[in-house]
C-alpha cells in the first residue's frame, strides 16, 4: 500500500464520471463532499497487500492515527488514489480495505470521511505547507 497524506485547511470533491465498469454505488449526498481542518489519505492499495489486507489495515490505521496526532487533527479523508504503484489490487479487494480503514478509524473516535470508490472526481486540496504537512507512506505486508 502507498499512502501520500496532506495535511490540508479542507479537502472537497465532486464525482465526475465512471472510472470503472462497476463503480461503488453512491447517494446523492456521496456524489459530492468536503471536510475541513483535514488530513487527507490518497490511498493505492497494491497487489502485494492482498496477501494479508487485515495487517495492511492495522498498519495503515496505526501510520494515519500517528500523524493525525503529531498534525493535531481529528478529521481524516480516506481517498481511494490509484496513481502511487503500478501495481493496484484488484478493485475489489482495494474497496474492501478502504472501507476497513475507515471503519477502524471510525470506531476510534476520528470524523472520517472517504471519497467514492471508482470515479473519475474533481477535487480541491489547500495544504498547509508546514513541515509535516505532505507525508508519505509504504506498508507491505510480513514487513
Ligand atoms: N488498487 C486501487 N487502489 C485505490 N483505488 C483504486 C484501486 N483500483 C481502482 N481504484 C479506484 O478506481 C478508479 C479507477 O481505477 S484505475 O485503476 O485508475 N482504473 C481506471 O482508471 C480504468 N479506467 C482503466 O483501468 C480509481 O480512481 C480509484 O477510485
Amino acid at each position: 500500500m502507498r499512502m501520500l497524506l496532506i495535511h490540508s485547511d479542507y479537502l472537497e470533491y465532486e464525482v465526475k464520471d465512471k472510472a470503472l465498469k462497476k463503480p461503488e454505488e453512491i447517494s446523492e449526498e456521496q456524489k459530492r463532499d468536503r471536510l475541513d481542518e483535514v488530513l487527507a489519505a490518497f490511498i493505492s492499495v497494491e497487489k502485494v497487500d492482498e496477501q494479508n489486507p487485515k495487517e495492511v489495515v492495522e498498519k495503515a490505521v496505526k501510520e494515519i492515527e500517528d500523524i493525525a496526532s503529531q498534525v493535531k487533527t481529528k478529521n481524516i479523508f480516506v481517498y481511494p488514489f490509484a496513481h502511487l504503484s503500478s501495481e493496484l489490487a484488484s478493485p475489489d479487494v482495494a474497496l474492501k480495505i478502504l472501507k476497513e480503514i475507515e471503519e477502524k478509524l471510525k470506531e476510534k473516535g476520528y470524523n472520517v470521511k472517504r471519497a467514492p470508490f471508482g470515479y473519475y472526481k474533481a477535487f480541491k486540496l489547500s495544504c498547509k505547507g508546514h513541515p509535516l504537512a505532505e507525508l508519505s507512506r509504504t506498508i507491505i505486508p510480513g514487513e
